[in-house]
């Protein structure tokens, strides 16, 4: 595919996503779309559910890669593509990573979430060293912590992820 395709594409999903947020603003959600075009070229929608389900992890990406691996029936989205609405908060990046996605297209950005009242930007500044305080995290040395990992290495059976 050529790289002005690969643009044509990225602006009509991403045009998607944003309508698919604008409607979920009309029905009671955030403003928050998101599409997943898995490697066989399905398309895995998202919208921002966490209001509506009480879960705080249910952002639009979230659920279009829950709904991605669902569909194909893999954790791993290895050639997937995510398009989403807004640029993908800690959360979200954290999720694509995990889903192995290949790239990531956003339309609006973490200022514009943030001029809506969103966290997005300063959750950023969080994990670039600048807002340690928004979130205390520390250590604490317990003598078992290692026996997960060495019962996961001598697992023979597991599956990788
Ligand atoms: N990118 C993104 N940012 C958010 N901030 C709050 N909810 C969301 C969401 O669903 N997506």
């Amino acid at each position: 595919m050529t790289q002005a395709s690969d643009q044509h594409d990225a602006t009509r999903y991403l045009e998607r996503a944003v309508k698919l947020a604008v409607r979920n603003v009309a029905d009671g959600g955030g403003p928050f779309g998101a599409l997943v075009v898995t490697a066989d070229g399905r398309v895995h929608e998202g919208i921002n559910r966490v209001t509506r389900d009480n879960d705080p992890t249910a952002h639009a990406e979230v659920v279009a890669i829950r709904a991605a691996a669902a569909a194909t029936a893999n954790f791993d989205l290895h050639g997937a593509v995510l398009y989403t609405s807004c640029e993908p908060c800690p959360l979200c990046l954290a999720s694509a990573l995990w889903a192995r996605i290949d790239r990531v297209y956003f339309a609006a950005d973490r200022h514009g979430a943030a001029a809506a009242g969103f966290d997005d930007a300063v959750f950023y500044d969080y994990f670039n060293g600048t807002r340690p305080d928004l979130l205390p995290v520390a250590q604490t040395e317990v003598p078992t912590a290692d026996l997960p990992f060495e019962a996961w290495r001598s697992n023979a059976k597991r599956t990788n992820y």
